[in-house]
């Protein structure tokens, strides 16, 4: 049987974050990719410069259609546009049976902005992102600065890591995974796991690559194929950390700013030999 991933998130025209990374990512890491659009962005290497968000009814619609009729092994959140979208989502993973304590694990990673700074939801998401998913994440996966937008806590060391992941496991999720992208003076990229008890440091280099669009959703979609495949949650967190270390060596450049990380390091090499 093919493992299935769900994806509910917005489309980066540009290819880089968002659902195509999510999806590019279930790909490689051998599971099929379900999708729930959000919204569509107007969006390349230079920012966010529009974006047309989608019916709430419709974002329920489509994670209840495939939940009903193809199955889901595991879900994840990104960009959620609006809090009718989050109380939409919630309802419908509720009905899917989707969530903390229910059938399907669920991934929230509590995107709240591109990385050139462009909000992707207003106060009302955020208020909904607490109230509504924080509860029923299995694994949250914030950012630092997602990090300060939900509990005020500037980080500025892996020390701070800890003391963040201890605030936000007391919002609700099983397991918070706190991402370490942003303390760039930190020569290791060591993100933390946290269960309400232990803490568990995910070990990685830091590469010195500019071209990082996209690392958070590829870590966060990686995690929720890991636990479609049947991984345990910390496992399935080695195997995130494992996937976008390799994503983020192999990036490349596109555009003016900031590339994408690679989800392809894990395709084979090309097989086909024209005339052959
Ligand atoms: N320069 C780097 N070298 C190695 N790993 C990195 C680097 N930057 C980020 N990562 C890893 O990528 C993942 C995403 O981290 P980050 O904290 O940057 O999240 P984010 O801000 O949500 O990402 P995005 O750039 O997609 O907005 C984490 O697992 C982190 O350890
Ligand atoms: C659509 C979309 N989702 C998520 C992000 C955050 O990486 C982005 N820049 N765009």
């Amino acid at each position: 049987m093919v493992a299935s991933a769900l994806t509910i998130a917005g489309s980066d025209s540009g290819g880089a974050a968002g659902l195509q990374a999510d999806l590019r990512t279930f790909l490689t890491c051998g599971v099929h990719g379900l999708v729930a659009v959000t919204a569509v962005t107007v969006q390349n290497t230079l920012g966010v410069h529009d974006r047309s968000d989608i019916p709430p009814h419709v974002v329920a619609g489509q994670i209840e259609a495939v939940a009903a009729d193809m199955g889901v092994n595991a879900a994840k959140t990104g960009m959620l546009a609006s809090g009718e979208i989050i109380k939409a989502v919630a309802e419908a993973c509720d009905r899917a049976d989707i969530g903390r304590d229910r059938a399907v694990p669920f991934v929230v990673d509590p995107v709240a902005a591109s990385m050139h700074g462009h909000p992707l939801f207003d106060d009302a998401g955020l208020a909904a992102l607490r109230e509504e998913l924080l509860p029923r994440a299995t694994v949250l996966t914030p950012n630092l600065d997602e990090v300060r937008l939900l509990t005020g806590l500037t980080v500025t060391g892996r020390a701070e890591m800890h003391e963040a992941a201890v605030a936000l496991h007391a919002l609700g999720p099983r397991y918070v995974l706190v991402k370490s992208g942003h303390l760039t003076e930190d020569p290791e990229c060591v993100d933390v796991l946290y269960d309400g008890t232990d803490f568990v440091d995910l070990h990685g280099p830091r590469f010195a690559t500019p071209h990082t669009h996209g690392a958070g959703d590829s870590m966060a979609s990686a995690l929720t194929a890991g636990l479609a495949r049947g991984m345990s949650v910390p496992e399935a967190a080695r195997f995130g950390k494992w996937f976008v270390s390799n994503a983020v060596a192999n990036s490349y450049p596109m555009g003016a700013k900031v590339g994408p990380v690679s989800a392809f390091w894990r395709l084979a090499p090309e097989e086909f030999t024209p005339g052959g």
